[in-house]
């Protein structure tokens, strides 16, 4: 099992509660935890002991089961952690002493493109001569199927991906990438499925979709510009993508609802929404412990329920574990952007780290850490987790 231990660890507080699985030192099983402040409270333990009625839910030690269970089982769980903090706190340890493996083995994964900034300037640096959006973005919510598989929790080495590139004389070339690069992006878990052949509403949301994750959508630029056309992002992507190892209930974001910037021209039917899910968060972004970016989630075009609508807008089903990505968070300013293509502008104006060195792109032995954090309304911050990952070759 690939797990990450001793990671910074964040606080979370009394009232988020996010999932996690770990595994204790000297163990091989894996148990779901519930975070709380800096620690971790063994809810496979605890439920077990006490005889709990979703003891079973937990016993596996993976989320598989508590997100296949749906809505109401989640909110009684949430509910039952919540009204039981101390008399669960003899079940606590503290997560820099534990492991945080995978939390829920990922279904399906897909990957989304909601953000305008990131469209628009991906669209400058991509297809200079064309539009920078494309005629159909702000008619759907365009994404792409991505390999679950190659889905890894945060502190999972990342080794340096060789594919085939188009060098600037125009001659092809297999080897290393020479544009290894991070997107900083939120991920949407779904527990509960859906049947084939019935679309998901926009407002049936929060009903199939359990919580958030942080993604970080490692992409190799040479080997996407070059294999892209005509069907899209392929092995430029497909070699791993990293998550944060805790998913953070839906409900501890209800605070941090949002509008979403305006939709113009208005959507078709399926993809209009009365009660809208922008979501104030904010993605900071480190190389080597410097910070490179600060992503505004709250500028992000299509909400998640608009992508669930979509993607499943033809029939097909959900499945639980399935796991789709916003796409790349890049907010209009400066320091805003969720990729150093944008960032560095194809590495036209490479990044200065704090120890004076610059970054068109990722080097070896790079360490990225992205950490995302909610704003509630009335103005305080909550902790969602990070996700870190380091280059090798
Ligand atoms: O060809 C393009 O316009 C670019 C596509 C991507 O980079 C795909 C992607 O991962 C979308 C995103 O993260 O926003
Ligand atoms: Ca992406
Ligand atoms: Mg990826």
């Amino acid at each position: 099992m690939v797990g990450v231990r001793g990671a910074r660890v964040t606080d979370f507080g009394r009232t988020t509660l996010p999932y996690c699985s770990f595994v204790r030192p000297g163990e091989a099983r894996a148990r779901v935890g519930v975070g709380v402040g800096t620690d971790v409270v063994d809810l496979t333990a605890a439920l077990a002991t006490r005889r709990h009625a979703y003891a079973g839910l937990f016993a596996a030690g993976s989320l598989d089961p508590l997100l296949a269970a749906g809505p109401r089982t989640w909110h009684e769980v949430r509910t039952y952690v919540a009204a039981n903090l101390s008399a669960l706190a003899e079940h606590q340890v503290p997560a820099s002493g534990v492991e945080l493996v995978l939390p829920f083995e990922v279904a399906d994964y897909v990957d989304f493109y909601a953000s305008e900034h990131h469209a628009s300037n991906v669209g400058r640096l991509f297809r200079p001569d064309g539009d920078a959006l494309t005629p159909n973005w702000k008619h759907l919510p365009i994404g792409y199927h991505g390999r679950a598989g190659t889905v890894v929790v945060s502190g999972t080495p990342i080794r340096r991906p060789s594919g085939q590139m188009r060098e600037r004389d125009g001659t092809i070339a297999f080897g290393p990438t020479a544009k290894l690069d991070l997107e900083a992006e939120t991920g949407f878990v779904v527990g509960a499925g859906s049947s084939l052949g019935e679309p998901v509403p926009v407002e049936s949301f929060d009903q199939h979709v359990f919580g958030v994750c942080v993604v970080n959508d490692w992409s190799a630029r040479d080997v996407q510009a070059w294999e892209y056309v005509p069907l899209g992002p392929f092995l430029g992507k497909s070699f791993a993508t990293s998550v944060s190892p805790w998913v953070v209930p839906l409900a501890a974001l209800a605070g941090a609802r949002i509008d979403p910037p305006r939709r113009d021209p208005d959507p078709v039917a399926y993809l209009q929404d009365d009660e809208p899910w922008g979501l104030d968060l904010e993605l900071e972004i480190a190389v080597n412990g410097t910070v490179v970016s600060r992503a505004p989630y709250s500028e992000m075009y299509w909400t998640p329920a608009q992508m669930l609508a979509h993607l499943t807008v033809n029939g097909a089903a959900l499945r639980p574990g399935d796991l789709f990505a916003s796409g790349t968070v890049s907010g209009p300013g400066p320091g805003q952007q969720g990729s150093l293509l944008e960032l560095s502008w194809n590495g036209s104006r490479p990044v200065t780290l704090d120890d004076g060195s610059t970054r068109a792109f990722l080097l070896d032995g790079d360490r990225v850490t992205i950490a995302a954090t909610a704003r509630l309304a009335g103005g305080r911050r909550i902790a969602l987790g990070q996700v870190e990952g380091q280059v090798t070759s």
